[in-house]
């Protein structure tokens, strides 16, 4: 079950954050990310309605995308979101609370971590993988040292991803990249223009 989930989350090699995208286009948004080829879809918590978003969203494309929640702040929060649907936990932070409620539920935990220490913290604290977040400030040579010593920590980056760098953080041994501002155009969005989303989808994924 979680493999298949992690499969849908990573294979793609790009994640999508979806944050504070209108409510009443945000499920047009995510139909267009997964046609682009995106099927790893965050929605962080700070969203509006963010728990219907995820619930709605995971019942829609079943099968199609694994739908989880980012900026999970603490347990309480996982707590909810999980019941909400959401097959994967993201934060921009560390909390063992939040590992070990993720975890309990049998779902994928992904903590924000900026230090190899912190790194060996959260994979000793059960998480699946690390979120290396804000990564465009220590960039992919950051990735590719810390890999050196923890090279079976996966890592996912995010922060100030866009088309023109995301290859280099892979290339420097990310299993995958998180990718907000740069996917989710605001003009493209308030003008309904679904299709040119699916066309930046594909930008890290054809
Ligand atoms: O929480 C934000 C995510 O890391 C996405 O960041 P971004 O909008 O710079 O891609």
């Amino acid at each position: 079950m979680q493999s298949k989930q992690l499969q849908l989350l990573t294979g793609p090699k790009a994640v999508a954050v979806i944050r504070k995208v209108d409510r009443s286009k945000v499920i047009d948004v995510i139909e267009a990310l997964i046609k682009g080829g995106i099927t790893g879809i965050e929605v962080t918590m700070d969203s509006d309605d963010a728990l219907g978003v995820i619930g709605e969203a995971k019942e829609k494309f079943h099968g199609r995308a694994a739908v989880g929640a980012g900026t999970v702040l603490d347990e309480k929060t996982a707590e909810e979101a999980i019941r909400a649907g959401a097959e994967f936990i993201f934060a921009p932070t560390l909390d063992r609370e939040t590992i070990k409620v993720t975890k309990q539920h049998g779902k994928i935990s992904i903590p924000g971590v900026f230090t190899p220490t912190e790194m060996l913290q959260a994979y000793n604290w059960g998480a699946d993988m690390v979120k290396v977040f804000p990564a465009s400030v220590v960039g992919p040579q950051f990735v590719k040292d810390v890999r050196g010593p923890l090279g079976y920590i996966p890592i996912i980056v995010t922060g100030g991803i866009n088309a023109a760098n995301y290859k280099a953080f892979l290339q420097a041994g990310a299993v995958a990249v998180g990718v907000g501002g740069s996917l989710l155009n605001k003009d493209y969005i308030a003008n309904g223009d679904f299709a040119k989303i699916t066309a930046l989808a594909k930008e890290y994924t054809g």
